[in-house]
């Protein structure tokens, strides 16, 4: 979420206080019962807690603000009640404990515009749709056979990668730009099928677009929707939907020339045909099918993408790590041939290297909101119904109560630490959720997984790395960006030189 509009806010201050006063005093009037709200910092009328939140990045001030009130955090941001949370063990109340309570998306402003109801697979209300799209993904995307048939396009498309850097030696390098687009075309080519490797400029176009759209102080007063009139929200929205539903459109013509395929009857029918049968079918409308194709557009490459930009980023300041990961993987394929399935899973190395890129970098530093069902008790505190549900998982992936040992810091980068532990990301380990949890917890951990790994092993295997002249370990720029998922501010840049003769051709 967008703070930076606080200034603008007291314009709607006077407008508001007097719509909220009126509510209070009928509240008052009707006799409400005390609740027992967790702690937090002082509240305005109107903006509540907002004027807490300027500055650094969001899950950044939140951790500072929990160091005060503690691991269950109420803030009032404008009009939406909100509880902040930031230790494993309250996370686990609402992942695990009462996942039938909080295992519901909280409503976010403008979302029924871009994201057509919303009925993308992260945001629409968990309920008969939402299983049903989950389920058409896992079949055709995340379950480990079909992740396992991507193989030949991660491989097809990680040579291109390889080639284009090998084409750079000795040079500076956009890395950031190059895995970005490796991982895109992967993404593209495993949903969308062969036909569309053409469009990846169009997707990554339209990512940017929807990760860069504005939010504004209307998204605060959800219950005020006039709001997005009269500050051009709505607007802006409308104007951003036209430009997603036109790519979108283009991608469906394409898919469809010379396309009679059936449901069921191809085995490797991809994705957005299965989408398109059951539209057909009448199981889902056009909006729904295009919500869909915005999970990908959205969720399907920047997360593996900026792991692997930060993995990078990590190891080139430390270079003991980085030559451990290059031998290890050298070693390995010494005696494979090439980097397969197989051989990732012997790089035990390379995995304890991107775990601990997703602990101290996970790419959605606050869990999508959570919205609470039912009025409940956490840690003694009332959690009343439709309370929005923040869950800091940046400031629990670097708790120094689970992170710090004897031997290493919890803001450290040290893989080590992941080489004899059983502590992994797949949602039961509460200290460690950057695949989130519960019913709504991420279900694309192989498909992301695998396209993070190879993309780092080839990296790591037949390239050198240095940093820029000029540039050292110290004050290498890893200043962060948040927009939907958390990147590096500037590119990542850096010197590449093939290694040795093992370079593919
Ligand atoms: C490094 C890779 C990835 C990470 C760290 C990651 C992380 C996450 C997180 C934290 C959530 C929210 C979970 C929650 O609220 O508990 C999520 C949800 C989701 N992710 Fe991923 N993700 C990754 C890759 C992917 C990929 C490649 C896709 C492919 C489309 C994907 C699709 C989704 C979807 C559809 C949801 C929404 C689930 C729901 O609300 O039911 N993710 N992911």
């Amino acid at each position: 979420m967008d703070f930076k509009f606080i200034n603008l806010a007291f314009f709607f201050c006077s407008i508001l206080s007097l719509i909220t006063l009126m509510k209070l005093i009928l509240r008052s009037l009707r006799g409400g019962r005390e609740q027992k709200l967790p702690p937090g910092p002082w509240k305005l009328p109107i903006m509540g807690s907002i004027h807490h939140l300027g500055g650094s990045e969001l899950h950044r001030r939140l951790r500072k603000l929990s160091e005060k009130y503690g691991p269950l955090m109420h803030l009032q941001l404008g009009g939406i009640s909100t509880v902040v949370v930031s230790s494993a063990e309250t996370a686990k109340e609402v992942l695990n404990t009462k996942d039938h309570i909080f295992g519901q998306r909280a409503h976010l402003a403008g979302s029924e515009i871009v994201f057509y109801g919303p009925s993308n697979i992260v945001l629409s209300p968990t309920g008969d749709y939402w299983k049903f799209l989950r389920k058409i993904f896992s079949q055709q995307l995340f379950n480990a056979a079909r992740v396992r048939s991507f193989q030949s396009i991660r491989e097809e498309e990680v040579s291109i990668l390889v080639n284009c850097l090998s084409a750079e030696a000795g040079s500076e390098v956009n890395l950031t730009d190059q895995i970005v687009t490796t991982a895109c075309r992967i993404a593209t080519r495993s949903a969308l099928g062969d036909k569309h490797k053409n469009q990846v400029e169009s997707i990554l176009l339209l990512c940017d677009m929807i990760l860069k759209s504005p939010h504004g102080i209307a998204d605060l007063f959800p219950c005020h929707t006039w709001l997005q009139s009269v500050t051009g929200a709505r607007r802006g929205r409308v104007e951003l939907r036209r430009k997603i539903d036109s790519i979108l459109e283009n991608i469906i013509t394409d898919h469809q020339v010379g396309d009679d395929i059936i449901a069921g009857e191809e085995e490797e029918e991809c994705l957005l045909s299965v989408l398109l049968n059951s539209k057909r079918r009448g199981d889902l409308t056009m909006d729904n099918v295009k919500a869909a194709m915005l999970d990908i557009v959205v969720e399907g490459f920047e997360a593996p993408a900026r792991s692997v930009e930060w993995a990078m980023a990590e190891m080139v300041r430390k270079p003991e790590i980085l030559r451990r990961a290059q031998e290890e993987v050298r070693q390995v394929l010494k005696t494979k041939g090439n980097i397969t399935n197989a051989t990732l899973e012997e790089l035990k190395y390379l995995k304890a290297i991107f775990k601990e890129t997703l602990r101290l970098h996970p790419p959605s530093p606050l869990l999508a909101p959570r919205e609470c069902t039912q009025t409940c008790e956490i840690n003694g505190y009332t959690i009343p119904k439709t309370t929005q549900v923040l869950i800091n998982v940046w400031a629990i992936t670097r708790d120094p109560h689970y992170w710090t040992s004897s031997l290493y810091e919890a803001e450290e980068f040290v893989p080590e630490r992941f080489m004899n532990s059983s502590i992994d990301f797949r949602g039961s380990h509460f200290e460690f959720i950057s695949f989130g949890g519960g019913k709504r917890g991420c279900p694309a951990i192989l498909f992301g997984t695998a396209i993070a790994e190879i993309l780092l092993a080839n990296l790591l295997c037949y390239f050198d790395w240095e940093l820029p002249f000029g540039v050292t370990p110290e004050t290498l720029d890893m200043a962060e960006l948040m927009d939907s998922t958390s990147k590096k501010k500037n590119n990542l840049i850096l010197v590449t030189s093939p290694h040795g003769n093992l370079i593919c051709t």
